[in-house]
């Protein structure tokens, strides 16, 4: 059976508000007029074919691409006037921080908390805490010295994550988290997004299948040719995942959701 909102959910305060947002590249429409609500402490897929604009629609939610038309909001608040970024963590869909320049592990992760650190100032122990607790739970704890540019692209996408989780924001946007990360990482990434949403995170991401997320993902968003087509539960399996007694590779509802090994991440509560 699928899960249901929680009252909560339903009442709670908008992370994003998205009204007929237009994205043109080159005077073509790439979103034609998207309207989208979503509720902090919501986990939001959003689905689609390649092209339909998923990530166009991620960048127009942070201001990264400018709108042609229409409007959106962070929590409350006109994008043009949204200060408080510290509180959103974005997860890009490649690694591009950095270019041709040698940075490690542990420096990229820590520029997540450009926020929080100290002007002039080295990390602090709890600067230090983050960043570790951020790569621990990405599977990354033994690289935090390489160079990123060394790490395969599933572990490049680990460490924007971990970047991400860093700064200890509470709504979290991640344009394709799982692409190119292999079945036990995305297991132990999907546990690290359900203890973020059981702390109350709000969290949209695309993706092209729920795979592990399934059991977390109560409501998805599927767009075409840059319209919604689907904005409600999240498509059921079908084909081998819909058989009875299938061999699942990821945990089901009523599965441990907690494990001792994966590390707490602070969602920060300031409302
Ligand atoms: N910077 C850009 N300049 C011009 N066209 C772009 C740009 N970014 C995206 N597009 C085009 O806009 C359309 C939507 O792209 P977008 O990346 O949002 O789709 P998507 O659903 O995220 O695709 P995918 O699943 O392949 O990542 C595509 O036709 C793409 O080629």
């Amino acid at each position: 059976m699928l899960p249901q909102a929680s009252p909560a959910e339903t009442s709670s305060p908008l992370a994003f508000s998205v009204r007929d947002a237009v994205v043109e590249y080159d005077r073509r429409p790439v979103l034609r007029g998207v309207s989208l609500d979503v509720r902090q402490g919501e986990v939001v897929a959003v689905l689609g074919a390649n092209g339909s604009g998923k990530s166009t629609l991620l960048r127009a939610m942070l201001g990264l691409v400018p709108l042609a038309g229409g409007e959106v909001s962070v929590r409350g608040v006109p994008l043009r006037r949204f200060r408080d970024w510290g509180r959103i963590g974005y997860v890009p869909q490649r690694l591009s921080a950095g270019g041709g320049v040698p940075s490690t592990v542990r420096e990229v992760v820590t520029s997540g908390r450009i926020n929080r650190l100290r002007r002039f100032l080295p990390p602090s122990a709890a600067d230090r805490a983050a960043v570790d607790d951020a790569l621990a739970s990405v599977g990354l704890g033994d690289r935090a010295g390489d160079s990123v540019h060394e790490l395969s692209g599933g572990q490049q996408q680990r460490v924007l994550i971990a970047r991400a989780l860093a700064g200890g924001p509470d709504v979290f946007v991640m344009d394709e988290p799982m692409a190119g990360v292999d079945a036990a990482n995305q297991q132990a990434l999907a546990r690290t997004i359900e203890g973020l949403s059981n702390r109350g995170a709000t969290v949209v991401l695309v993706l092209h299948e729920l795979g592990p997320l399934e059991p977390l993902i109560r409501r998805s968003v599927t767009l075409d040719h840059g319209v919604i087509a689907h904005d409600g539960a999240p498509p059921r399996p079908e084909g081998d995942c819909a058989r009875p007694g299938h061999d699942h590779v990821h945990p089901h509802a009523d599965a441990d959701r907690t494990p001792a090994a994966v590390p707490v991440i602070e969602v920060s509560r300031r409302d």
